[in-house]
């Protein structure tokens, strides 16, 4: 075979090269420079995005194993160099697919649906359920982003085990790479996953962040960060009523709002009271979790250990002068995987999908990857003559 065609096969090899941030082929990004292919020995020169990128070592050991693989090449080489700013700035206006930069691509026309989680006190298990829905909803192959926008309690990096502990044991969140303006979201278990947590150091410090500081926080959340085409968002939300819910309610009023709550009936008003706020600011609620349902006996009978009935009362509630009632979604018993897969940065629903708890999320996730998308809510760009 000519040096040519080798040549030729080695850029269709490289096509299967994914860009394992972006989640898109190596040869899209322009990040192929060079293919030259001599008596049998390949050299591939290969751009990455920036100096130090975190995936650097995984794109050049797939580069050389896609070379390799190619018959009429003997062995490869790598050849490693960065993107000029130009180059950056070609490829992230590319991502962005023209769209103007700064521009929020979940508005009311985006297909994606976007899912506000929310829970009227704190520790419940909102960001638990939050991630195990994610990975679920991705296991099933939907394109699923989590926006972590729970600046008191960022534990999703650490639920999804994007956490570095390379510095003195401690269990920071993984810092996202940045080219140019474009933040690039960690992926763990197939799922983009941005954190307020990902930007600071000191946890105490965005605790003490006002209003304004959040709103430009998750307002950049949805500006910057290239989630690329996603099915589903999610967003982890603070517990109760606070800044973060409001702004989130402003800058994506369409989303659907999931409340999570316990079977504690004394529970029920401040997650009756965060469903409110939700829907003041145009959002709907799509139904109500019930988390820690019970705690399983090996005799088989169920230990209500948080009382009973707190999720069917805040739906009762919620569903109060409404059209259509607000179901509960599920009820997910206490589970000792579910809280240890959580620590280890393994979600249940993946390191134990038989557990009971792991069931009634993924019974939760079928019904999000199925539901229909009904035109409601979209703009049809017409106004009626008057
Ligand atoms: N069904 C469950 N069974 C056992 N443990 C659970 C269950 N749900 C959550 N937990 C545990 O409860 C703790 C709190 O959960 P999580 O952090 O998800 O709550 P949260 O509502 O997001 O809290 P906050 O909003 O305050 O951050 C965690 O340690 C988690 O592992």
């Amino acid at each position: 075979m000519s040096d040519a065609r080798v040549n030729e096969r080695v850029l269709a090899a490289l096509a299967g090269v994914i860009d394992p941030e972006i989640r898109k082929p190596i040869t899209e990004l322009d990040m192929v420079d060079s293919v030259t292919v001599a008596d049998g020995h390949a050299t591939v020169g290969i751009r990455l995005t920036i100096a130090g990128c975190p995936a650097a070592a995984r794109i050049e050991a797939d580069v050389l194993h896609a070379a390799e693989s190619v018959t009429g090449v003997g062995n490869a080489t790598v050849e490693v160099t960065v993107m000029t700013r130009e180059q950056r700035q070609a490829l992230t206006e590319k991502l962005r697919g023209g769209a103007a930069a700064r521009s929020n691509p979940f508005g009311p026309d985006s297909l994606t649906r976007v899912y506000a989680v929310t829970s009227g006190k704190g520790g419940v298990g909102k960001s638990t359920i939050t991630a195990n829905l994610g990975v679920a909803l991705a296991h099933r192959g939907l394109r699923v982003g989590i926006i972590d926008a729970d600046v008191y309690g960022f534990s999703i990096p650490g639920l999804l085990g994007l956490v570095d502990t390379s510095v003195g044991g401690s269990r920071l969140a993984v810092k996202p790479t940045q080219v140019g303006e474009m933040i690039l979201p960690p992926v763990a278990h197939d799922v983009k996953v941005i954190s307020i947590g990902m930007f600071i150091d000191d946890p105490a410090a965005a605790v003490a962040w006002r209003g304004p500081m959040l709103h430009r926080t998750i307002s950049q959340f949805l500006t910057d960060v290239y989630f690329g085409d996603l099915d589903i968002l999610l967003l982890d939300l603070p517990p109760g009523t606070g800044d973060v819910a409001i702004s989130v309610g402003q800058l994506l009023p369409h989303a659907d709002v999931l409340v999570v709550t316990t079977p504690q009936p004394a529970a029920a008003d401040v997650a009756e009271r965060s469903g409110i706020v939700a829907r003041q600011t145009g959002q709907s609620i799509y139904g109500v979790i019930e988390n820690m349902s019970g705690l399983p006996q090996s005799d088989g009978s169920v230990l209500d250990l948080f009382g009973s009935g707190g999720g069917a009362e805040v739906a009762r509630r919620l569903s109060a002068g409404q059209d259509s009632p607000v179901p509960v979604l599920a009820q997910v018993p206490l589970s000792v995987s579910l809280r240890s897969g959580g620590d280890a940065g393994t979600p249940v629903v993946l390191s134990d999908p038989t557990d009971p708890a792991a069931v009634a999320i993924q019974a939760v996730a079928q019904r999000l990857a199925t539901r229909a998308r009904g035109l409601a809510g979209l703009s049809l760009g017409i106004s009626p003559r008057i």
